[in-house]
């Protein structure tokens, strides 16, 4: 594996200009939850999920945390976190893209498939935005899902991480503990 020096005014810097990046990019962006929450309270969520919970201090998976759902989400493109942010961090984010020209089936179907085929780095920012979004959905129904959906969703969720085993024990665990109050074995 490459490795890269970092000061710490650089990893400062990197990590300041992607929450800026993020923030502007999601700026009109609300949550579902009926508080209707920033949504860039979700990405910053899912980086200090990873660095907090996971020890995770890679700076390239912390960057692709916080810009993850500014492609799918928003009007970014992977050029320009290319040319932000490198070559990398591009790569990560596009592995946890959803290709939304797809029908959602589609879509939930592709992610489990991905999930077993993505880097470690990659597997890192699913597991994290997994825990972030099921702790949610534990919270409250987002606006307009039935209990059905939500019910399905974890049972997704769950054939998802499935496929991303073997990555972090710490994320594993805690989203082991859920499946498990949420969708007990029949
Ligand atoms: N639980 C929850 N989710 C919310 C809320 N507000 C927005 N979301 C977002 O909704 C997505 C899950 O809803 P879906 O209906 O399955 O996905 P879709 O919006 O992309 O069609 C997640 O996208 P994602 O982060 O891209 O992850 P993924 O589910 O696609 O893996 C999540 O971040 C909320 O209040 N609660
Ligand atoms: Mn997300």
């Amino acid at each position: 594996m490459r490795f890269k020096f970092y000061t710490m005014t650089d990893l400062i810097y990197i990590i300041i200009k992607c929450t800026n990046f993020a923030a502007i990019k999601h700026k009109n962006q609300r949550r579902k939850d009926p508080e209707k929450t920033p949504y860039i309270n979700h990405p910053i969520g899912v980086a200090y999920i990873l660095v907090n919970e996971a020890k995770i201090t890679d700076p390239e998976v912390i960057q692709a945390a916080l810009l993850h759902d500014t492609v799918e989400d928003t009007d970014t493109t992977f050029n320009e976190i290319e040319h932000e942010f490198g070559v990398n961090v591009r790569n990560i984010v596009d592995e946890v893209t959803d290709d939304k020209t797809l029908p959602a089936a589609e879509r939930k179907r592709l992610q489990i498939v991905h999930a077993r085929d993505s880097s470690h780095q990659a597997k890192l920012v699913k597991l994290a935005d997994k825990l972030y979004n099921l702790r949610d959905l534990q919270t409250c129904v987002p606006e307009g899902w039935t209990e059905e959906r939500r019910q399905e969703y974890f049972k997704w969720a769950k054939q998802v991480v499935d496929n991303l085993r073997g990555t972090n024990d710490q994320l594993e665990a805690s989203l082991d503990a859920i499946f498990q109050k949420e969708c007990p074995v029949q």
